[in-house]
């Protein structure tokens, strides 16, 4: 059966998270709430050791929470699923396999036959723009086609919800432009659903419908903005005269919170 059409695909309500270690006590969440709608791209931003990736894992179910409810499509998110792909800073592929196999894994393990496989992998590869490095292992790739080759994998697991933890933050500059653009274009054909964590404020606004701004510890939403950026977007979006508006407004709110008075009651000694 269906959804209904006016349920969030997630909906995230006043989510807690405290780790315990050691004798020490960290309020990494508190009280975060929000709803994504299906087919949104939403950015987060934050100070460090806000509690973004927290959060991310939180809702790919591999943290739990300590308090709260996380919904997806109406159901309580028990853990992992095929549903919410993952992407990291490090682009985790396996290295002792080709780029073909490791974009053609989801398929086996769905079990394709493996020329099928291969050719669904390598319409992918052709996606992310890595046709020509099939036959290339891991390593004989830069960052930036590692991650592309990451995408690619992910994309084949058929995801409801791409989850992205800086995905893009160890690259250099111009790699990093490029592949927002990349991402960009890619998303805006696919309808999928993006939670996109990034420290750099004009990535966020360029990728994102919506960016959401977390305060420093214990992690809360301290902004909810739309990007009323037109769509689709490129290389002339990024000199929008907006642009410098909404990074005006983000750093403004992240400064303060990144301060040295921020940290409210994070990594308090409770012995
Ligand atoms: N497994 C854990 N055990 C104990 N504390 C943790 C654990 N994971 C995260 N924390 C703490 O929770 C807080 C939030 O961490 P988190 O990594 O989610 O922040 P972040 O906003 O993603 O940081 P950054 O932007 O620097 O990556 C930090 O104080 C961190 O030290």
């Amino acid at each position: 059966m269906d959804p209904p059409a006016d349920q969030p695909q997630l909906r995230v309500a006043s989510l807690g998270k405290t780790f315990s270690r050691n004798r020490k006590t960290v309020h990494a969440l508190q009280d975060v709430s929000f709803d994504v709608p299906r087919g949104q791209f939403l950015s987060i931003l934050g100070p460090s050791g806000c509690g973004k990736s927290t959060l991310l894992h939180i809702i790919g179910g591999f943290e739990q929470a300590s308090s709260g409810s996380l919904l997806l499509d109406g159901r309580p998110v028990a853990g992992p699923g095929r549903d919410r792909g993952m992407m990291f800073q490090q682009a985790t592929l396996f290295p002792w396999k080709t780029i073909e196999s490791n974009v053609a894994w989801p398929f086996i393990v769905d079990g394709h036959k493996r020329g099928e496989a291969r050719e669904r992998a390598h319409e992918l590869l052709a996606t992310v723009g890595l046709s020509g490095f099939e036959r290339s292992y891991p390593a004989e790739l830069s960052g930036g086609m590692r991650q592309r080759a990451a995408l690619a994998r992910t994309l084949g697991l058929s995801p409801d919800i791409l989850l992205m933890d800086e995905p893009f933050g160890a690259l250099d500059a111009q790699t990093r432009e490029l592949m927002q653009e990349e991402l960009t274009r890619i998303w805006e054909h696919s309808g999928l659903t993006v939670i996109f964590i990034t420290h750099d404020i004009d990535e966020a606004v360029f990728l994102g419908d919506r960016v959401l701004v977390m305060g420093a510890r214990p992690g809360r939403i301290i902004a909810d903005v739309d990007v009323e950026l037109g769509r689709p977007r490129g290389t002339t979006t990024k000199k929008d005269p907006q642009m410098a508006e909404y990074h005006s407004h983000f750093w403004e709110l992240i400064r303060q919170e990144a301060g040295p008075q921020a940290d409210r009651n994070g990594g308090s000694d409770r012995s």
